[in-house]
């Protein structure tokens, strides 16, 4: 292709919608191996198994409070006037399995966590009971009933065996590890975290440590998008600085692709002179399924795929880099996770200030939640909104959905709001 005909083809790109551009990469992303780790390394992995419980939770039946195991039978008829006296028979510590039954009249020193005498429904609190030695052997004095069931788990209250516990394509966060050690996983099944090899464009970047010089800027897409990535359970294998030069692009590329499980670049991805991933993806010999998407910031944002593997060029800009990562990338890195909510979550909230009238495409404001002071959910931008601005990345914990449109869209409309990941 000669200078002129990539030319007229980088400027005649057909848009996708956002929806439709997550169908198109849809069928290529499948979840990748599972192995077995340690269970205190398995925090924030997706569980590669449907887990069921064993047994029933809990397994014996347990006192919620420190007291007595007793017969309520017994305390029918307790009242200060007609005072019941139980014998106690046996003290019973955590861990320890009663020795005896309960038989009328008595009653069992029985601490909280500690397995319930048998014979016994309920557990009288320390505090609704007064202690006396007669005759030199140990009683308690109730002068209340309490109802049969009153601070005992029975087996099983909580999960009954066979119940699901853990699904598979779940994250593994604090309630997870815990249901897994209480059901004995020492070692937990879980998918494999994707490598993403992190490629940035542009003649115009330093590295980090390198001092500014006129006309350059250091790259802060690639640390950027490296923390993205492992937030999003990936490990980021950064590949370094491409010029703009359409052969070292190629190359570039190709050994990305050799060397992880999808690959993500930045920059020259638009219609400039120099973005050679533009021209990359107009002459390569894998699928691109799209090359444009109906929203700002981020239109440029192109994906492909070769021999399976995926490939992304977000914008150069940091504010569509952002976009571009959460709304194609993170879906892709968490359904190779296997997790069963790739996207992030959506709720609706209200606009709290107006937003300037747009063109045909979404716009996704990186934004804040707020609530009012009648309680309701709002949402206002969290600082400058154009795709160049880093500040406001810092600042927003969502994205709000703009609908495209000539109208404002007035203070006070409902408006689809994507939640970012909190840190
Ligand atoms: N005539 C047109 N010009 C532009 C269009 C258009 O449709 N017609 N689209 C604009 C839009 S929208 C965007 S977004 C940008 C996309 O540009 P590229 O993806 O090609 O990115 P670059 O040109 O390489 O860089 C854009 C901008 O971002 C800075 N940048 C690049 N990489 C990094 C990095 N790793 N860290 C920090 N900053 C980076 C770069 O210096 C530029 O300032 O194109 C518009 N133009
Ligand atoms: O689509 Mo660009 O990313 O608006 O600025
Ligand atoms: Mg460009």
């Amino acid at each position: 292709m000669d200078i002129a005909m990539h030319k007229e083809a980088r400027l005649t790109r057909h848009a996708v919608q956002v929806a439709q551009a997550q169908g198109l990469i849809k069928p290529y992303i499948t979840p990748l191996e599972s192995k077995r780790v340690p269970l205190e390394q398995a925090y924030g992995s997706y569980l590669a198994v449907n887990i069921a419980a064993s047994h029933p939770l809990p397994h014996f039946r347990r006192s919620g409070m420190d007291g007595f195991s007793i017969r309520t039978e017994d305390l029918r008829g307790a009242s200060s006037e007609t005072p019941v006296r139980l014998k106690v028979i046996e003290r019973i510590p955590c861990g320890a399995v009663p020795r005896k039954r309960l038989e009328r009249g008595t009653a069992a020193r029985t601490m909280t966590g500690a397995m319930v005498s048998e014979g016994a429904d309920a557990v009288i609190r320390m505090e609704m009971t007064q202690e006396a030695v007669i005759g030199g052997i140990s009683h308690i004095i109730v002068t209340k009933p309490i109802q049969p069931g009153a601070n005992v788990s029975e087996v099983g209250s909580e999960l009954e065996e066979g119940a699901g516990i853990v699904g598979q394509g779940c994250k593994i966060r604090s309630g997870e590890t815990a249901l897994l050690a209480i059901y004995g996983f020492h070692h937990v099944p879980v998918y494999r975290s994707p490598v993403v090899a992190i490629l940035s464009t542009g003649e115009e970047l330093l590295q980090v440590d390198e001092p500014l010089q006129p006309g350059k800027i250091r790259n802060s897409n690639a640390p950027m998008l490296a923390g993205l990535v492992r937030r999003a359970g990936g490990i980021p294998h950064w590949i370094g600085k491409i010029g703009d030069d359409l052969d070292e692009t190629r190359q570039r590329v190709q050994e990305a692709l050799a060397s992880a499980d999808l690959v993500v670049s930045t920059g020259g991805v638009s219609v400039g002179d120099y973005d050679a991933m533009a021209d990359f993806f107009l002459q390569w010999e894998g699928k691109t399924l799209f090359n444009k998407v109906a929203m700002r910031p981020g239109s440029p944002t192109t994906a492909g795929v070769l021999d399976g593997k995926l490939i992304f060029a977000l914008s150069g800009n940091p504010g569509a880099c952002f976009v571009g990562f959460h709304l194609f990338v993170r879906p892709v890195l968490l359904g190779m996770q296997g997790s069963v909510e790739p996207h992030l979550p959506e709720i609706k909230a209200f606009l709290r200030q107006g937003y300037a009238k747009t063109d045909a495409y979404t716009r996704y404001v990186r934004g804040r939640i707020v609530f009012s002071s009648d309680g309701r959910v709002c949402v206002e931008p969290a600082g400058q909104d154009k795709s160049s601005i880093v500040t406001s990345i810092k600042d927003s914990d969502c994205l709000i959905c703009i609908p495209p449109g000539k109208e404002e869209t007035v203070p006070g409309s409902l408006v689809s709001v994507l939640c970012l990941d909190k840190e």
